[in-house]
């Protein structure tokens, strides 16, 4: 990414919040002002004390207080509004992100983990939103407020801002070779930073698997290795930027010694007033203080390159185009006709030259060896994958519509394996139709041969814990099937419905399917030739 690139991404994500982040940078001004009116009272009143000049000294005590009092309520207002600011756009930022990543394709996202994408939608949001509510308004006031102080001391004495001058060895941070090398170092802290959540992830999700291989003392190595590699880039970082930072810093003194000493000098000569190194002595701090937070800011901006390009590859993964729905009559049927289809950077054909015709209100059974291809014909008739070749088209009496995310309101999917949502039993059903009764959800479950949901001690109102822990793989898969039922669209694609059911739930499970859901198509991928033998249709793949 170019640093244009990276600028104009930047002031795209501060769209809504321009106007608080402009109010803040005011306010920072506003700080900035009554520092340096602070200083120029308290010369003036210091002069009026020694005798050097005359004026109203209980005025100047006044404007004094005044002074301190704003600061410190212009403090608090900034931290807040900062703090509101940074808050606010974390959540927009993750928030259009995660509709992003959840409107794409299956194949868009599926080559970065969870676990990656978690890590991103967190730090590298936190990162980036620190930057764009705090480190660039502070960077504004700061120039404003070295910028003020120069100027005022150009107007106290000219060699004494000249001398000032000499303290700028900040621009060494802003170098393109040191900028580049730190670029570098913060991408590979944040790719070890991801790898480390992944694992996590996964162990922590796979732990009774990890505890049954024995593999925990495995884990933990791998675990303590990937944080090695992290404590060293980090270190090696840390070095890099505590080098610079004393190079900068070390500067600094050097430069506010060499004036300190001047002004003393003057001083003892009598060219100028006490007040006026005193007044010198405060802004000297005032442009030391920006000079270090100068230097901070600086190593952000470069810190959140290495964000805001991970944060651009979510941004740009692919999405499908949000068109007007197409509802076909009750019990559509689907017709495909030599399709085609291949993963992406995969050369094999996995599904080649099919046809078949799903007619309405059939029930079919697709067989076939494990591997070839099943699951992936579900996705496309779902729309989710797009063949290469050929035409998935879904029809009833009156219309025809080739297969895709419009159609998709017509199909209602149940994956394989245990889909449920941490929640309740109820939250997992009502996602399949959020207004639907509880008597409706009782015959869904009916239907689905799920009823022993009714003689759990806390019935519908039972927690499914993290991937549905609680629940045999069978109860789980019986209760995704009543969400889908309750989800409307007329087609339904089971995905090894009854892979986990003994041979009687598995009859009751299809006996009650076949009596009841009369108003859909049904298409159910299986292994068992006994749930084979309740459908209308086989098609082996
Ligand atoms: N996301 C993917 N990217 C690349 N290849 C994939 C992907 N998903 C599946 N495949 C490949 O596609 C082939 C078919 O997979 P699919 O899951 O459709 O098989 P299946 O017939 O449903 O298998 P099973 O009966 O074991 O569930 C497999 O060889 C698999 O390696």
């Amino acid at each position: 990414m170019q640093i244009k690139e990276y600028i104009l991404w930047l002031w795209k994500t501060t769209k809504g919040v321009r106007a608080t982040m402009a109010c803040n940078t005011i306010f920072g001004i506003l700080h900035v002002g009554t520092s340096i009116f602070f200083i120029w009272t308290s010369k003036h009143l210091i002069d009026i004390a020694t005798g050097k000049s005359e004026g109203p000294f209980v005025l100047f005590v006044c404007i004094i207080v005044v002074c301190v009092v704003l600061q410190q309520l212009l403090s608090a207002v900034i931290k807040r509004q900062e703090s509101l600011t940074e808050t606010k756009l974390a959540n927009r930022l993750r928030h259009s992100l995660f509709i992003h990543i959840m409107k794409g394709p299956l194949t868009s996202s599926e080559n970065i983990h969870t676990g990656d994408i978690i890590n991103r939608l967190e730090k590298d949001v936190n990162i980036v939103a620190n930057l764009l509510s705090h480190v660039i308004p502070s960077g504004c006031v700061t120039s404003i407020r070295m910028f003020a102080a120069f100027i005022f001391l150009l107007s106290l004495d000219i060699r004494l801002a000249g001398i000032i001058l000499l303290i700028m060895p900040v621009t060494l941070l802003s170098s393109k070779r040191h900028i580049h090398k730190m670029r570098k170092l913060t991408e590979n802290i944040r790719i070890t930073d991801s790898h480390i959540q992944i694992y996590l992830q996964d162990n922590l999700q796979h732990r009774t698997l990890i505890s049954a291989l024995s593999a925990t003392n495995l884990a933990s190595q791998r675990l303590f290795s990937l944080q090695n590699i992290l404590y060293r880039q980090i270190k090696c970082r840390t070095d890099f930027y505590i080098f610079s930072r004393t190079m900068v810093q070390s500067g600094f003194a050097a430069g506010h010694t060499t004036a300190f000493l001047w002004g003393v000098f003057c001083l003892w000569q009598g060219t100028v007033t006490f007040g006026t190194v005193t007044a010198f002595i405060q802004l000297a701090n005032q442009v030391q203080q920006p000079i270090v937070k100068l230097g901070n800011h600086i190593m952000a901006f470069i810190h959140t390159f290495t964000s805001v390009e991970r944060l651009n590859g979510l941004a740009t993964l692919k999405t499908e185009k949000q068109d007007t729905p197409i509802k076909l009559g009750n019990m559509p049927g689907i017709r495909l006709e030599n399709v085609y289809f291949s993963y992406p950077n995969d050369d094999r054909n996995i599904i080649e030259n099919f046809s078949h015709n799903f007619i309405p209100g059939s029930l079919t059974a697709i067989l076939g060896k494990s591997g070839t291809g099943k699951s992936t014909l579900l996705h496309l008739l779902a729309a989710l994958l797009i063949p290469q070749k050929g035409n998935i088209i879904l029809y009833d009496r009156k219309q025809e519509a080739v297969a895709s995310p419009q159609t998709r309101c017509n199909i209602v999917y149940v994956p394989q394996g245990n889909t449920l949502l941490n929640g309740t039993i109820r939250d997992n059903l009502l996602l399949g139709k959020p207004d639907a009764s509880d008597e409706e959800l009782h015959d869904a479950l009916i239907v689905s041969a799920a009823d022993f949901v009714y003689e759990l001690p806390q019935g519908l109102n039972t927690p499914c814990r993290e991937l549905g822990t609680g629940l045999s793989e069978g109860q789980a898969q019986r209760i995704a099937i009543a969400r889908g039922l309750l989800h409307t669209g007329g087609i339904l694609l089971l995905d090894e419905p009854t892979a986990s059911l003994d041979k009687d739930t598995e009859r009751i499970l299809l006996d009650r399917l076949t009596e009841s859901v009369l108003d859909k198509t049904i298409i159910i991928v299986t292994h068992k030739q006994s749930t084979a033998q309740f459908c209308t249709h086989i098609v082996n793949i």
